[in-house]
């Protein structure tokens, strides 16, 4: 087996702690960024680009000039509707660091494998006592996968559980590398038609799928369908998803995760437009006619989960 390299250092833009969602027991979640994938209803847009980045939060600033004194690019000006001018921001981040208030903020930053693990060591009792551990997320967690690997590895040297929200776009090698690393995963399948995936994430499912296939050969494997309004909240799309997971080694168990805007503020923040206008939060008793098809097929079906 390969040995840990506690250095490697990778991008990570949050790590929440208790959580009970994500996994069996008490687990914390790691978030990683980047992502192949633009889903229009992401509810972690900083996830997805792989560099740090910034958020601006309007309301916040005091125009105090504190950040453009420091901007050694000359990308912030109050002229500018946007405040910030992306294209020539290289997110160094010394404007977050002079803010008095905190309207400038970094999404995104550089740790080692060592760091992370000081992090997750701080729960490491309430993993044993739970059955619980650390979960793996983002953004896709393959897209950085030899820091998932290693971090992976070192949870497993302590003992504890490890799972992985992944969407699973990624080549067969990495998922034969990193997988057997992963005891639970939650295997996101978003639609079977390829035109309506390219169309509302950006990428073709085929890879996507044939990879389901390989991680439910590899590991648990727990199916999960977030349903978003014109994209899949039809008992058809719904029933498409299931039947593909049939064909999932030791699938038993798919998650419905009603689709909501939490993430819409965020949009605002990297001054990116929310997609997603207009559309409505599902409740969870929109998800009867999809639970019974689930059910229907012989799946248990969880709402949230
Ligand atoms: C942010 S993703 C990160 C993991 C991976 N990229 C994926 O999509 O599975 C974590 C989970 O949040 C779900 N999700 C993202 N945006 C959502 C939204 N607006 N409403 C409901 N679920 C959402 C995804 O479907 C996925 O199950
Ligand atoms: S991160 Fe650096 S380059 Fe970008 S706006 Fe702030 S100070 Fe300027
Ligand atoms: S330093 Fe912060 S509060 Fe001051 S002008 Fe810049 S963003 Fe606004
Ligand atoms: S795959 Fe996950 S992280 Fe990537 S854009 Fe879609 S919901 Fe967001």
């Amino acid at each position: 087996m390969t040995a840990i390299d506690h250095d490697r250092q990778g991008i990570v833009f949050d790590i929440q702690r208790y959580s009970i969602h994500d996994g069996p027991g008490v687990r914390t979640i790691v978030f990683l960024k980047g992502c192949p994938l633009r889903c229009r209803w992401c509810s972690n847009p900083e996830s997805q680009n792989p560099e740090p980045e910034l958020f601006y939060r309007r309301s916040a600033c005091i125009k105090c000039g504190q950040c453009m004194a420091v901007c050694p690019t000359k990308a912030i000006a109050y002229e500018n509707p946007d405040f910030v001018d992306r294209n020539k921001c290289i997110k160094c981040g010394a404007c977050t660091k002079v803010c008095p208030t905190q309207a400038l903020k970094r999404a995104g930053k550089t740790m080692s494998i060592a760091e992370v693990m000081q992090e997750l060591r701080k729960d490491a009792h309430h993993y044993r006592r739970s059955g619980g551990g650390i979960t793996l997320s983002g953004g896709e967690p393959l897209f950085q996968h030899e820091f998932a690997k290693q971090l992976l590895m070192a949870c497993h040297e302590q003992g504890w559980n490890t799972a992985m929200e992944t969407t699973g776009c990624t080549t067969r090698d990495i998922v034969r590398d990193v997988i057997p690393f992963v005891d639970h995963v939650l295997m996101d399948l978003k639609a079977i038609d390829p035109a309506v995936h390219r169309a509302n994430t950006g990428i073709d499912n085929r890879i996507i799928l044939e990879n389901a296939l390989c991680i439910a050969s590899l590991t648990h494997t727990v199916v999960r369908i977030p349903v978003v309004p014109g994209v899949n909240d039809s008992v058809e799309a719904i029933t498409a998803i299931g039947n593909f997971a049939k064909l999932m080694p030791g699938v038993d168990t798919v998650h419905l995760l009603p689709y909501h805007t939490y993430g819409e503020n965020k949009y605002e923040l990297l001054g990116r437009p929310y997609p997603m206008a207009d559309a409505p939060n599902l409740k969870p008793e929109d998800m009867t006619p999809f639970k019974a098809a689930v059910e229907g097929l012989g799946f248990n079906c969880v709402i949230g989960g």
